[in-house]
């Protein structure tokens, strides 16, 4: 069974209570969009989900792996984009590269250092890790950042399609984000009344 279940958390930074009493429970081919302004807290929201941080209060379930997607890919910066993905394949054992690169219109650049890409390439290139990590909870760290609108019309379609397939789906986003049955929760309607400039 695939599950991403959390109950009731709170999160802590500094002496800040950034958000409590947040719940949410997704299934197989749930997609949500976690939205609000910067500095609300979604990525460390994304990160206790992800098990990478603790939260204040509460308790996170996950039944099944997790990729996570922040801004910070760990793509070798001097490698040629092919070999730097090629490391995290071999790693992950899954996916093909050049499959891979394709699906995120990268199939082009692998001979380029990782170092050369472009905001919106670098992005896609972190898209591409995710897909060969080949895990069933995606959870998606402002993945449309700095994507011209076909990127962002690819990264709608492979979570739709993630989602189809039965996967799960989170994007973090201030952005607006078109997937089909997405789900939406308000990170500004958990921080506490005391918080609230
Ligand atoms: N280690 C830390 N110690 C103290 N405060 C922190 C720490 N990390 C983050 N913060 C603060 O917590 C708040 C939430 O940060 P977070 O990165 O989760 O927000 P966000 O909603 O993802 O923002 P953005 O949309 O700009 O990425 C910010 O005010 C940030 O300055």
């Amino acid at each position: 069974m695939l599950l991403l279940h959390a109950t009731d958390l709170a999160c802590m930074r500094g002496d800040r209570l950034l958000f409590a009493r947040l719940s949410l429970t997704l299934g197989a081919g749930d997609a949500l969009h976690l939205a609000g302004p910067n500095g609300i807290g979604k990525s460390s929201l994304m990160r206790i989900l992800a098990g990478l941080l603790r939260p204040f209060a509460g308790t996170v379930e996950r039944e099944g792996a997790v990729a996570l997607l922040d801004e910070r890919p760990a793509l070798d910066a001097h490698l040629p984009l092919g070999r730097a993905l090629g490391f995290w394949a071999q790693v992950d054992a899954a996916g093909n590269v050049s499959a891979v690169a394709e699906r995120v219109m990268l199939a082009d650049l692998l001979d380029v250092p990782v170092r050369y890409l472009s905001t919106g390439q670098r992005k896609r290139a972190a898209l591409a890790r995710v897909l060969l990590q080949d895990a069933p909870i995606w959870l998606l760290d402002e993945p449309l950042n700095g994507l011209d609108t076909a990127s962002v019309a690819m990264v709608e379609a492979l979570v739709a399609q993630h989602c189809a397939n039965g996967g799960i789906g989170i994007i973090a986003s201030h952005q607006p984000v078109a997937v089909p049955g997405l789900k939406r929760l308000e990170l500004a309607n958990h921080v506490p009344r005391e918080e609230r400039a």
